[in-house]
Protein backbone atom coordinates (compact mmCIF):
# COMPACT_ATOMS: atom_id res chain seq x y z
CA UNK A 1 0.00 0.00 0.00
CA UNK A 2 2.87 2.33 -0.01
CA UNK A 3 4.41 3.97 3.24
CA UNK A 4 3.52 8.05 4.31
CA UNK A 5 6.60 10.29 4.31
CA UNK A 6 6.33 12.98 6.82
CA UNK A 7 8.45 15.88 6.75
CA UNK A 8 9.27 18.39 9.47
CA UNK A 9 10.94 21.47 9.40
CA UNK A 10 13.43 20.02 7.32
CA UNK A 11 16.70 22.54 6.56
CA UNK A 12 19.59 21.71 4.55
CA UNK A 13 22.87 24.33 4.01
CA UNK A 14 26.19 23.62 2.44
CA UNK A 15 28.57 25.69 4.21
CA UNK A 16 27.24 29.02 4.67
CA UNK A 17 24.66 28.54 1.45
CA UNK A 18 21.49 27.69 2.50
CA UNK A 19 19.83 25.21 0.41
CA UNK A 20 15.87 25.74 1.85
CA UNK A 21 14.83 25.62 5.41
CA UNK A 22 11.96 25.03 7.46
CA UNK A 23 10.16 22.44 4.51
CA UNK A 24 7.56 20.40 5.93
CA UNK A 25 5.06 18.31 3.73
CA UNK A 26 3.66 15.13 3.94
CA UNK A 27 3.95 12.75 1.09
CA UNK A 28 0.40 10.30 1.36
CA UNK A 29 0.79 6.62 1.07
CA UNK A 30 0.36 5.47 -2.10
CA UNK A 31 -0.19 8.66 -3.98
CA UNK A 32 2.21 10.14 -6.63
CA UNK A 33 3.64 13.71 -5.68
CA UNK A 34 5.57 15.75 -7.78
CA UNK A 35 8.18 18.72 -6.32
CA UNK A 36 8.90 21.58 -9.43
CA UNK A 37 11.33 24.21 -8.55
CA UNK A 38 13.57 26.61 -10.84
CA UNK A 39 17.06 24.88 -11.49
CA UNK A 40 19.51 24.92 -8.24
CA UNK A 41 16.11 25.15 -5.74
CA UNK A 42 17.43 21.65 -4.21
CA UNK A 43 14.78 19.36 -5.41
CA UNK A 44 17.75 16.64 -5.90
CA UNK A 45 19.13 17.33 -2.69
CA UNK A 46 15.84 16.96 -1.54
CA UNK A 47 15.33 13.53 -2.69
CA UNK A 48 18.65 12.69 -1.31
CA UNK A 49 17.59 13.90 2.23
CA UNK A 50 15.06 11.64 2.02
CA UNK A 51 16.86 8.62 1.10
CA UNK A 52 19.31 9.24 3.75
CA UNK A 53 21.99 9.90 1.91
CA UNK A 54 22.30 13.78 2.59
CA UNK A 55 21.92 14.97 6.50
CA UNK A 56 19.58 17.67 7.16
CA UNK A 57 20.68 20.75 9.65
CA UNK A 58 17.67 20.23 11.56
CA UNK A 59 14.19 18.29 11.32
CA UNK A 60 12.76 15.24 10.91
CA UNK A 61 12.13 12.76 8.29
CA UNK A 62 9.53 10.07 9.24
CA UNK A 63 9.35 7.11 7.23
CA UNK A 64 7.38 4.17 9.06
CA UNK A 65 7.33 5.53 11.83
CA UNK A 66 11.21 6.22 12.18
CA UNK A 67 13.47 9.17 11.75
CA UNK A 68 15.90 8.38 9.01
CA UNK A 69 17.70 11.64 9.88
CA UNK A 70 18.58 9.70 13.30
CA UNK A 71 19.36 6.05 12.42
CA UNK A 72 22.61 4.84 12.45
CA UNK A 73 24.23 3.84 8.92
CA UNK A 74 22.93 -0.34 9.59
CA UNK A 75 19.78 0.73 10.66
CA UNK A 76 19.41 3.41 7.36
CA UNK A 77 20.48 0.04 5.55
CA UNK A 78 17.13 -1.31 6.42
CA UNK A 79 15.23 1.32 5.79
CA UNK A 80 16.93 1.57 1.97
CA UNK A 81 15.13 -0.97 0.99
CA UNK A 82 11.73 0.57 0.97
CA UNK A 83 13.16 2.67 -1.31
CA UNK A 84 13.64 2.19 -5.34
CA UNK A 85 15.16 5.17 -6.85
CA UNK A 86 15.19 6.10 -10.82
CA UNK A 87 17.89 8.13 -11.68
CA UNK A 88 18.15 10.59 -14.26
CA UNK A 89 20.14 8.71 -16.69
CA UNK A 90 18.81 5.12 -15.83
CA UNK A 91 22.24 4.79 -13.70
CA UNK A 92 22.52 1.51 -15.64
CA UNK A 93 26.27 -0.10 -15.64
CA UNK A 94 27.18 0.17 -19.44
CA UNK A 95 29.05 -3.08 -19.74
CA UNK A 96 25.93 -5.54 -18.20
CA UNK A 97 23.12 -6.75 -20.07
CA UNK A 98 19.59 -5.31 -19.40
CA UNK A 99 18.86 -8.62 -17.78
CA UNK A 100 21.86 -8.29 -15.38
CA UNK A 101 21.46 -4.87 -14.76
CA UNK A 102 17.73 -5.34 -13.53
CA UNK A 103 19.18 -8.80 -11.51
CA UNK A 104 21.64 -6.69 -9.93
CA UNK A 105 19.50 -5.27 -6.42
CA UNK A 106 18.36 -9.15 -6.46
CA UNK A 107 21.62 -10.45 -6.63
CA UNK A 108 23.30 -7.84 -4.37
CA UNK A 109 20.38 -7.74 -1.42
CA UNK A 110 19.00 -11.54 -1.67
CA UNK A 111 20.01 -14.89 -1.73
CA UNK A 112 16.98 -15.95 -3.97
CA UNK A 113 18.06 -18.60 -6.65
CA UNK A 114 18.45 -17.64 -9.96
CA UNK A 115 15.39 -19.45 -11.04
CA UNK A 116 13.40 -16.67 -8.92
CA UNK A 117 15.62 -13.60 -10.01
CA UNK A 118 14.67 -14.99 -13.23
CA UNK A 119 11.04 -14.85 -12.83
CA UNK A 120 11.13 -11.35 -11.05
CA UNK A 121 13.55 -9.46 -13.74
CA UNK A 122 10.99 -10.59 -16.80
CA UNK A 123 7.55 -9.69 -14.73
CA UNK A 124 9.28 -6.24 -14.21
CA UNK A 125 10.23 -6.13 -18.07
CA UNK A 126 7.26 -7.10 -19.02
CA UNK A 127 5.70 -4.22 -16.70
CA UNK A 128 7.91 -1.73 -17.99
CA UNK A 129 7.13 -3.23 -21.87
CA UNK A 130 10.50 -4.53 -22.55
CA UNK A 131 10.29 -8.25 -22.65
CA UNK A 132 12.54 -9.23 -25.59
CA UNK A 133 15.18 -6.41 -24.58
CA UNK A 134 16.99 -8.89 -21.80
CA UNK A 135 20.46 -9.18 -23.84
CA UNK A 136 20.92 -5.83 -24.86
CA UNK A 137 23.18 -3.51 -23.61
CA UNK A 138 22.43 0.16 -22.36
CA UNK A 139 24.43 1.62 -25.08
CA UNK A 140 22.26 0.23 -27.91
CA UNK A 141 18.66 1.17 -26.93
CA UNK A 142 17.57 4.93 -27.02
CA UNK A 143 17.28 6.86 -23.91
CA UNK A 144 13.51 5.90 -23.32
CA UNK A 145 14.49 2.68 -23.20
CA UNK A 146 16.99 3.02 -20.92
CA UNK A 147 14.26 5.24 -18.49
CA UNK A 148 12.56 2.21 -18.46
CA UNK A 149 14.96 -0.43 -17.95
CA UNK A 150 15.66 1.52 -14.68
CA UNK A 151 12.43 1.98 -13.85
CA UNK A 152 12.15 -2.15 -13.57
CA UNK A 153 15.66 -1.94 -11.77
CA UNK A 154 13.93 0.37 -8.86
CA UNK A 155 11.20 -2.30 -9.21
CA UNK A 156 12.76 -5.28 -8.26
CA UNK A 157 12.69 -5.19 -4.44
CA UNK A 158 8.99 -4.54 -4.65
CA UNK A 159 9.86 -0.58 -3.14
CA UNK A 160 7.26 0.83 -0.57
CA UNK A 161 8.16 4.24 -2.21
CA UNK A 162 9.75 5.35 -5.66
CA UNK A 163 11.78 8.41 -6.10
CA UNK A 164 12.29 9.28 -9.85
CA UNK A 165 14.79 12.41 -10.03
CA UNK A 166 13.55 13.91 -13.58
CA UNK A 167 12.65 11.46 -15.71
CA UNK A 168 11.35 13.32 -18.49
CA UNK A 169 14.82 14.84 -19.01
CA UNK A 170 16.19 13.92 -22.48
CA UNK A 171 12.96 12.43 -23.94
CA UNK A 172 11.15 13.84 -26.66
CA UNK A 173 7.35 14.50 -25.78
CA UNK A 174 5.97 11.38 -27.46
CA UNK A 175 8.20 8.74 -25.27
CA UNK A 176 7.57 11.57 -22.35
CA UNK A 177 3.71 11.07 -22.43
CA UNK A 178 4.21 7.27 -22.61
CA UNK A 179 6.60 7.28 -19.75
CA UNK A 180 3.92 9.42 -17.56
CA UNK A 181 0.98 6.64 -18.48
CA UNK A 182 3.57 3.96 -17.21
CA UNK A 183 3.64 5.48 -14.20
CA UNK A 184 0.37 6.56 -13.17
CA UNK A 185 -0.28 2.24 -14.62
CA UNK A 186 2.58 1.18 -12.36
CA UNK A 187 1.09 3.67 -9.83
CA UNK A 188 -2.45 2.27 -9.67
CA UNK A 189 -0.47 -1.65 -9.79
CA UNK A 190 1.68 -1.46 -6.69
CA UNK A 191 0.37 1.25 -5.21
CA UNK A 192 3.85 2.65 -3.55
CA UNK A 193 3.50 6.03 -2.65
CA UNK A 194 5.98 8.05 -5.38
CA UNK A 195 8.04 11.03 -5.40
CA UNK A 196 8.91 12.92 -8.81
CA UNK A 197 10.70 15.53 -9.16
CA UNK A 198 10.53 17.11 -12.63
CA UNK A 199 10.62 20.35 -15.14
CA UNK A 200 8.42 19.45 -17.22
CA UNK A 201 4.90 21.34 -16.82
CA UNK A 202 2.34 18.50 -18.55
CA UNK A 203 3.55 16.23 -16.49
CA UNK A 204 3.37 17.86 -13.66
CA UNK A 205 -0.30 18.92 -14.44
CA UNK A 206 -1.85 15.74 -15.58
CA UNK A 207 0.04 13.28 -13.45
CA UNK A 208 0.31 13.68 -9.37
CA UNK A 209 -2.27 13.50 -6.95
CA UNK A 210 -0.21 16.49 -5.08
CA UNK A 211 2.44 18.96 -5.87
CA UNK A 212 5.09 21.06 -3.85
CA UNK A 213 7.39 23.93 -5.11
CA UNK A 214 10.68 25.05 -3.90
CA UNK A 215 11.42 28.43 -4.65
CA UNK A 216 13.89 30.95 -2.63
CA UNK A 217 15.52 28.58 -0.39
CA UNK A 218 11.51 27.41 0.83
CA UNK A 219 8.46 25.06 0.23
CA UNK A 220 6.39 27.95 -1.59
CA UNK A 221 3.27 25.30 -1.11
CA UNK A 222 2.87 21.77 -1.44
CA UNK A 223 -1.02 20.05 -1.63
CA UNK A 224 -3.42 18.60 -4.06
CA UNK A 225 -2.93 19.03 -7.70
CA UNK A 226 -6.22 20.80 -8.19
CA UNK A 227 -5.79 23.70 -5.43
CA UNK A 228 -2.34 24.19 -6.72
CA UNK A 229 -3.43 24.29 -10.58
CA UNK A 230 -5.99 26.49 -9.51
CA UNK A 231 -3.71 28.86 -7.16
CA UNK A 232 -3.32 32.66 -7.00
CA UNK A 233 0.00 32.64 -5.55
CA UNK A 234 2.60 34.42 -8.07
CA UNK A 235 5.52 31.59 -7.68
CA UNK A 236 2.82 28.93 -8.72
CA UNK A 237 1.32 30.52 -11.34
CA UNK A 238 3.93 32.09 -13.05
CA UNK A 239 5.79 28.48 -12.99
CA UNK A 240 2.65 25.79 -13.36
CA UNK A 241 1.83 28.17 -16.70
CA UNK A 242 5.49 28.61 -18.09
CA UNK A 243 5.47 32.18 -18.04
CA UNK A 244 8.41 34.56 -17.93
CA UNK A 245 6.07 37.46 -15.94
CA UNK A 246 6.39 36.68 -12.11
CA UNK A 247 8.83 36.31 -9.56
CA UNK A 248 11.33 33.93 -11.31
CA UNK A 249 13.74 35.50 -13.27
CA UNK A 250 16.24 33.90 -16.07
CA UNK A 251 19.22 33.64 -13.29
CA UNK A 252 18.41 35.30 -10.05
CA UNK A 253 14.78 36.63 -8.81
CA UNK A 254 13.63 39.62 -9.86
CA UNK A 255 13.17 43.18 -8.22
CA UNK A 256 9.86 44.01 -6.16
CA UNK A 257 8.77 46.82 -8.79
CA UNK A 258 9.46 44.61 -11.86
CA UNK A 259 6.95 41.81 -10.94
CA UNK A 260 4.31 43.97 -9.71
CA UNK A 261 4.06 45.43 -13.21
CA UNK A 262 4.37 41.84 -14.72
CA UNK A 263 1.38 40.54 -12.36
CA UNK A 264 -0.63 43.97 -13.00
CA UNK A 265 0.05 43.17 -17.01
CA UNK A 266 -1.00 39.47 -16.50
CA UNK A 267 -4.42 40.36 -14.63
CA UNK A 268 -5.27 42.61 -17.47
CA UNK A 269 -4.98 39.42 -19.86
CA UNK A 270 -1.34 39.75 -21.11
CA UNK A 271 0.38 36.77 -20.92
CA UNK A 272 3.98 35.59 -22.24
CA UNK A 273 5.42 31.90 -22.09
CA UNK A 274 4.93 28.63 -23.84
CA UNK A 275 1.60 27.60 -22.15
CA UNK A 276 -0.34 30.56 -24.37
CA UNK A 277 0.32 33.37 -26.42
CA UNK A 278 0.12 37.07 -25.75
CA UNK A 279 -3.79 37.19 -24.16
CA UNK A 280 -4.10 33.60 -23.61
CA UNK A 281 -5.70 32.96 -19.71
CA UNK A 282 -4.29 30.44 -17.19
CA UNK A 283 -4.45 26.62 -18.19
CA UNK A 284 -6.58 25.98 -15.18
CA UNK A 285 -7.25 22.83 -13.95
CA UNK A 286 -6.49 20.16 -16.49
CA UNK A 287 -7.61 16.82 -16.43
CA UNK A 288 -5.76 14.20 -14.67
CA UNK A 289 -3.85 11.41 -16.81
CA UNK A 290 -5.63 7.94 -16.25
CA UNK A 291 -5.06 4.54 -15.78
CA UNK A 292 -5.20 2.89 -18.72
CA UNK A 293 -7.97 0.30 -19.81
CA UNK A 294 -7.66 -3.03 -18.14
CA UNK A 295 -5.79 -1.75 -15.22
CA UNK A 296 -7.61 -1.65 -12.07
CA UNK A 297 -7.51 1.60 -10.12
CA UNK A 298 -6.88 1.54 -6.25
CA UNK A 299 -10.08 2.33 -3.79
CA UNK A 300 -8.57 6.06 -3.49
CA UNK A 301 -9.21 7.22 -6.96
CA UNK A 302 -13.19 7.41 -6.60
CA UNK A 303 -12.17 9.48 -2.98
CA UNK A 304 -9.32 11.71 -5.17
CA UNK A 305 -12.21 12.12 -8.40
CA UNK A 306 -14.92 12.86 -6.22
CA UNK A 307 -12.65 15.54 -4.59
CA UNK A 308 -11.67 16.72 -8.06
CA UNK A 309 -15.34 17.06 -8.89
CA UNK A 310 -16.15 19.09 -6.39
CA UNK A 311 -13.73 21.97 -6.90
CA UNK A 312 -14.00 21.65 -11.13
CA UNK A 313 -16.89 19.78 -11.93
CA UNK A 314 -16.66 20.35 -15.50
CA UNK A 315 -12.95 19.81 -16.14
CA UNK A 316 -12.15 16.50 -14.39
CA UNK A 317 -11.82 12.92 -16.56
CA UNK A 318 -15.04 10.69 -15.37
CA UNK A 319 -12.74 8.58 -12.64
N1 LIG B 1 27.16 17.72 -2.13
C1 LIG B 1 27.03 19.03 -2.34
N2 LIG B 1 27.94 19.89 -1.82
C2 LIG B 1 27.81 21.23 -1.99
N3 LIG B 1 26.79 21.81 -2.67
C3 LIG B 1 25.88 21.01 -3.21
C4 LIG B 1 25.93 19.57 -3.08
N4 LIG B 1 24.86 19.03 -3.72
C5 LIG B 1 24.16 20.07 -4.24
N5 LIG B 1 24.75 21.24 -3.93
C6 LIG B 1 24.26 22.58 -4.30
O1 LIG B 1 22.90 22.65 -3.91
C7 LIG B 1 22.16 23.48 -4.83
C8 LIG B 1 20.90 22.74 -5.26
O2 LIG B 1 21.27 21.66 -6.10
P1 LIG B 1 20.21 20.61 -6.69
O3 LIG B 1 20.97 19.75 -7.66
O4 LIG B 1 19.51 19.92 -5.57
O5 LIG B 1 19.20 21.57 -7.45
P2 LIG B 1 17.97 21.14 -8.38
O6 LIG B 1 16.80 21.96 -7.93
O7 LIG B 1 17.81 19.66 -8.38
O8 LIG B 1 18.50 21.69 -9.78
P3 LIG B 1 18.14 21.19 -11.29
O9 LIG B 1 16.69 21.44 -11.47
O10 LIG B 1 18.99 22.12 -12.13
O11 LIG B 1 18.53 19.74 -11.40
C9 LIG B 1 23.11 23.82 -5.97
O12 LIG B 1 23.59 25.11 -5.77
C10 LIG B 1 24.24 22.80 -5.80
O13 LIG B 1 25.45 23.33 -6.25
Amino acid sequence: MGVEICVEGLSKSFGHQVIWQDVSLTLPAGEISVMLGPSGTGKSVFLKTLVGLLKPDRGSVLIAGRDITRLREHDLYEVRKLFGVLFQDGALFGSMSLYDNIAFPLREHTRKPESEIKRIVLEKMEMVGLLGAEEKLPGEISGGMRKRAGLARALVLDPEIILFDEPDSGLDPVRVAYLNQLIVDLNAQIDATFLIVTHDIASARQVPDNIGLLFRRELVMFGPREQLLASDEPVVRQFLNGRMQGPIGMAEEKDAAQIEQELAELDAGNHRGPMGGEGASDAGVTPRLLPSDGVARPPRWQAIAQRETRSHPHQVADA
